[in-house]
């Protein structure tokens, strides 16, 4: 479904991604962890061909020029996006439907009712109305979220999106990607900085560190004490969780 081979980006005169090379299958959930300044949200834009890169990204086997089209099939949301002033929460969410509205055309009863649907999964039907220069920072996150998944497109590549989210709203938006993508099939490309839950929902582990991929695969081998210690320089103890999958405590220095 998504493919990048050697990707590349030079940002200033800085490489701050090498050569990158990754494949997510349809319907899979891989998770970009790291440090900070590794090259996470570089990568997700690089996939986007949001910034200069080399190498190669495919979608389906086939590169992605045309921005409409690319609209349609991949959705972004990145970490902190500049949001329009005197705008509602429904007019933004409905921007994400911009790739199925003719030029200079209306939105149809099927965009309002995508909207609608969205922002009452994301908690956000009482906001509809509201301007979004006022929301709180989760607020202003889901909202961002929403116009993600109105695009319904079959990939989602998010930037950190639990970040700013209070722990019931985090489990909801996580659980939401969840369903998504077991039941529409949806692929899902993930930023997360919370290691536990980055190895709970995600099928596959993506570590980035110093613009490169230094390990990838199932949770249990990349969250290891060995490889988080060294490559975020934490002292941690990593134990399984209720499901089995790996779960990751600080320890406290003395
Ligand atoms: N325009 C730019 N010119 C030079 N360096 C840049 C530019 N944009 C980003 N960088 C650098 O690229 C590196 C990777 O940034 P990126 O935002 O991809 O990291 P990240 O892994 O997402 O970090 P974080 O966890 O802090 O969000 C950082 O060191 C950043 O300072």
């Amino acid at each position: 479904m998504i493919e990048t081979r050697e990707l590349s980006v030079v940002l200033g005169r800085r490489q701050v991604l090498s050569e990158v090379s990754l494949t997510v299958a349809r319907g899979e959930w891989l998770a970009v962890i790291g440090p900070n300044g590794a090259g996470k949200s570089t990568l997700l834009r690089a996939i986007m061909g949001l910034v200069p890169r080399a190498g190669s990204v495919l979608f389906d086997g086939a590169p992605l020029d045309r921005p409409r089209e690319r609209a349609r099939r991949v959705a972004f949301a990145p970490q902190t996006p500049a949001l329009p002033a005197d705008m509602t929460v429904f007019d933004y969410a409905l921007l994400g439907r911009t790739p199925y509205i003719p030029y200079l055309g209306r939105e149809s009863r099927r965009d309002r009712d995508v909207i609608a649907s969205v922002l009452d999964r994301l908690d956000l039907t009482e906001l509809a109305g509201r301007r979004v220069e006022n929301l709180s920072g989760g607020e202003r996150q889901r909202v961002v979220l929403a116009r993600a998944l109105a695009q319904e497109a079959p990939v989602l590549l998010l930037d950190e999106p639990t970040t700013a989210l209070d722990l019931g709203h985090q489990q909801q938006v996580l659980e939401l990607l969840d369903r998504l993508r077991l039941g529409d099939g949806l692929t899902v490309v993930t930023t997360l900085h919370d290691l536990s839950l980055a190895g709970q929902y995600a099928d596959r582990l993506l570590l980035v560190a110093d613009g490169r991929a230094v390990a990838s695969g199932k949770p249990v081998q990349v969250l290891t004490e060995e490889l988080v210690g060294r490559h975020f320089e934490a002292h941690v103890k990593i134990e399984p969780g209720p499901d089995g999958r790996p779960v990751v405590h600080l320890v406290r220095g003395r």
